[in-house]
């Protein structure tokens, strides 16, 4: 398989979250879309996690002064001007031969904190020589403990600021499209940081993590959280903070939607530690659902990707503007000025 060929695309056509989608599919291998775009099985849960967000109603406030909207947040320490931030997605220069570089920079332009993948395509130290907004890590923890114990104190020295263990892929889910199209590294293409695919480790337990917090300096967040009793173990365990995903829909087919499983969660968190969420995140809509259901922040993986294909860097930063932008609105119009106003109130019951 050869490498992408992007054509430049006029990235003002991209108006919104699905555009980006619809003009990617022409402008990257068939590979390279088919692995983005694809959920497990059957895809039910990869449905699901948009039809869920879709069948939300808001509840609005009229006659609320937003003449001043502000979408700042803190979280874990960082000040970030807008809840969002780029989920760890894999394999970048399958999607644009900028690979990685390109995602940190258009992170960095948006001012979006940008989660670097295990299976980065690019060093983590060419990806910080370019970011100027701070970088999270995402783990994938290997069979061999001291190499998954110098990849984090490798991601500590780069300077990432907090560490993703992903804990919901012992193994990859029944992947049918990534099959028929025999998904594969193109030549050329490595990842610097992970052997493959088959390093993944499929013991990994809560003693791991508490292996994990014996060592490791900056926050730890659990991905893949979907149980509330395992939202429970992870706060008494003493992680720093939860993320609600089901990995896009890639793993467990008929899991339930991410932002059907959120308010549970945070009922038993209680605010213990801050929850993030992905999963279908599209619409500025969406972030004021998430946010209202009980997360602090969300995170964004599919039209990343499709924006690094459509335009590189431009398409990575234009993702998150217009999601930004979209929030701002959906706030205004919900007569929401601030993000810690946004609660079970937006939603109409
Ligand atoms: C192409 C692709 C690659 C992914 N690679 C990883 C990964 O390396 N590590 C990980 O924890 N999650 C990975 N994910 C899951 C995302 O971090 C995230 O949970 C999911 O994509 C969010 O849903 P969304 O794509 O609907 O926004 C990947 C998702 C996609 C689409
Ligand atoms: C085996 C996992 C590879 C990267 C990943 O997490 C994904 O494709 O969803």
């Amino acid at each position: 398989m050869s490498l992408p060929q992007n054509d430049p695309i006029d990235l003002s056509e991209i108006i919104n979250l699905f555009d980006v989608e619809r003009l990617a599919v022409g402008n990257m291998t068939e590979m390279a879309y088919e692995y983005v775009a694809s959920g497990a099985a059957d895809e039910f849960s990869l449905r699901w996690n948009r039809q869920a967000l879709d069948a939300i109603k808001l509840n609005t406030r009229v006659l609320v002064d937003v003449g001043e909207i502000d979408t700042r947040t803190s979280l874990l320490g960082l000040d970030l001007p807008y809840p969002i931030l780029i989920a760890p997605t894999a394999y970048h220069k399958i999607m644009h031969p900028a690979g990685e570089l390109a995602t940190a920079q258009g992170a960095s332009t948006a001012s979006a904190v940008y989660v670097v993948s295990s299976f980065t395509t690019t060093p983590l130290s060419e990806i910080a020589r370019v970011a100027t907004q701070p970088l999270w890590f995402q783990l994938y923890v290997r069979d061999d403990r001291e190499l998954t114990r110098a990849l984090i104190q490798e991601a500590e020295a780069q300077g990432c600021r907090a560490l993703c263990v992903t804990v919901d892929t012992p193994v990859a889910g029944v992947r049918n499209r990534q099959q028929r199209v025999d998904f594969a590294m193109p030549d050329g293409v490595s990842t610097p940081h992970m052997a493959d695919a088959f390093a993944l480790t499929k013991s990994l337990t809560w003693k791991d993590i508490e292996w994990l917090q014996s060592f490791v300096k900056i926050p730890i967040l659990l991905k893949g959280i979907l149980n509330p009793d395992d939202a429970d173990l992870a706060v008494q365990a003493g992680v720093s903070g939860i993320i609600v995903s089901n990995h896009g829909g890639r793993n467990l087919d008929t899991v339930p939607a991410t932002i059907e499983v959120l308010p549970r969660i945070a009922e038993t968190v209680n605010k213990r530690v801050p929850i993030l969420m992905d999963g279908g995140i599209r619409r500025g809509t969406d972030v004021v659902k998430a946010i209202a259901l009980g997360a602090d922040a969300v995170l964004v993986g599919k039209p990343i990707c499709f924006g690094l294909a459509c335009g590189g860097a431009a398409g990575v930063s234009k993702v998150l503007t217009i999601l930004r932008t979209e929030l701002e609105l959906a706030m205004a119009l919900t007569g929401k000025a601030t993000i810690s106003s946004i609660d079970q109130s937006v939603i109409w019951q």
